[in-house]
């Protein structure tokens, strides 16, 4: 996607080189637009930790990345097995991450030490254009649901659509999932407009997000993440589309806190609650979402502050709280497959059901 009119992906090796990995520090948007360029293992575990990097598949390609970088330090299979680990430990529920580092790892178990990092870039490269590829594609099958509800509307229309999180470009490799639908709607003309929920702790909604569809040009509104049920039950809302971070074989779907409420909301307005993915985070070996998908539990600070940029422009973290209040900070919830209307993913659209995913990936069933 572009930012200016610059083309850019969430990850990138540098050209000159040849080696080092570059990403955008989500930490400092939207205010800063800052690259950083990662040179070893420490930095990108860093990076994935703070949540420099974020979201479920850049976290799995800039993971592939951080392996690279390790192996030109040691390619020995001691190193290499004790550095997946590592890396793969970093965040605990989006599967991507875990996906990317297997997937790393049965290309260069094989290979001699010699051989590994040269291989490490190959793969590494393949998992992002992989992404990309199937990002656009979920775009193109969620447009079609877009393009259906503008259809009812008539000419004038507008499409309301809320989103929650950010499951957009700056998540992904490029495109995003949730937010792939909308952008290619925009650029076909579609009137959409997204409301934008504001996603505490973090925010990803209001700075992430938000600065995404303003850089795009698409129309938006950011809310408070309690306001979702409101405009649902006034007709505000025509459909929801959420990202994840994993979704078990039978269609359950973890996602960024939050998301749950606002699928029961959607379930009782009628309202359809879409989740776009690629496979990279379907995790078929896991049925039942609440009992088996790790959920992330992140320190309390980040709800006991907020961060944001004062009036001559400094960055600062400011307190919410009375002192000595105590925070807990669960930073996914599980949505039933129950409440969701449909998954959107790189073949298509299917039910969120056993029988939904096994039709569109009858090699995984
Ligand atoms: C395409 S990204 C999908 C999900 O990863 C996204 O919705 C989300 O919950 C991200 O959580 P985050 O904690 O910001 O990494």
């Amino acid at each position: 996607m572009k930012i200016g009119n610059v083309p850019y992906r969430s990850v990138w090796v540098d050209q000159q080189d040849g080696w080092s990995v570059h990403i955008f520090d989500q930490t400092r948007l939207p205010w800063e637009l800052d690259i950083l360029r990662l040179t070893e293992r420490d930095q990108v575990a860093r990076a994935i930790v703070t949540m420099q990097v974020r979201g479920a598949p850049l976290i799995g390609a800039v993971a592939a990345y951080g392996l690279a970088l390790a192996l030109r330090a040691d390619a020995g299979d001691a190193a290499m097995e004790r550095d997946a680990a590592l890396l793969a430990g970093t965040r605990p529920t989006a599967i991507n991450l875990r996906w990317a580092i297997e997937r790393m790892l049965a290309r260069l178990r094989p290979l001699p030490a010699a051989e590994r990092v040269a291989a490490a870039y190959d793969e590494a490269g393949w998992i992002c254009d992989e992404d990309a590829a199937q990002n656009e594609a979920i775009g193109r099958h969620g447009l079609r649901l877009i393009q259906e509800i503008a259809a009812r509307r008539g000419a004038d229309g507008v499409v309301n659509i809320l989103t929650h999180c950010n499951a957009g470009w700056i998540a992904t490799v490029d495109w995003g999932t949730a937010l792939a639908p909308i952008y290619m709607a925009h650029d076909a003309g579609l009137k959409v407009h997204v409301w934008v929920d504001e996603t505490r702790p973090r925010n990803q909604g209001a700075s992430l997000t938000a600065w995404e569809l303003g850089s795009h040009g698409v129309p938006h509104t950011v809310v408070a993440d309690n306001a979702g049920g409101h405009l649902m039950q006034h007709g505000m809302v025509d459909m929801v589309i959420v990202g994840t971070d994993r979704v078990t074989r039978s269609g359950d779907v973890a996602n960024k806190i939050g998301t749950y409420l606002k699928a029961l909301a959607a379930h009782d307005n009628d309202v359809p609650f879409w989740v776009a993915l690629p496979s990279t985070t379907i995790d078929w070996r896991v049925q039942d979402g609440l009992a088996e998908i790790p959920i992330e539990e992140r320190g309390g600070a980040e709800v006991t502050t907020i961060t944001g940029r004062t009036a001559d422009g400094r960055i600062e973290t400011v307190q919410l709280t009375p002192p000595g209040s105590g925070a807990a900070n669960p930073a996914f919830d599980v949505t039933p497959a129950r409440l969701v209307t449909g998954l959107i993913t790189e073949r298509g659209c299917c039910d969120a059901s056993q029988d939904g995913l096994a039709g569109l990936f009858p090699e995984q069933a």
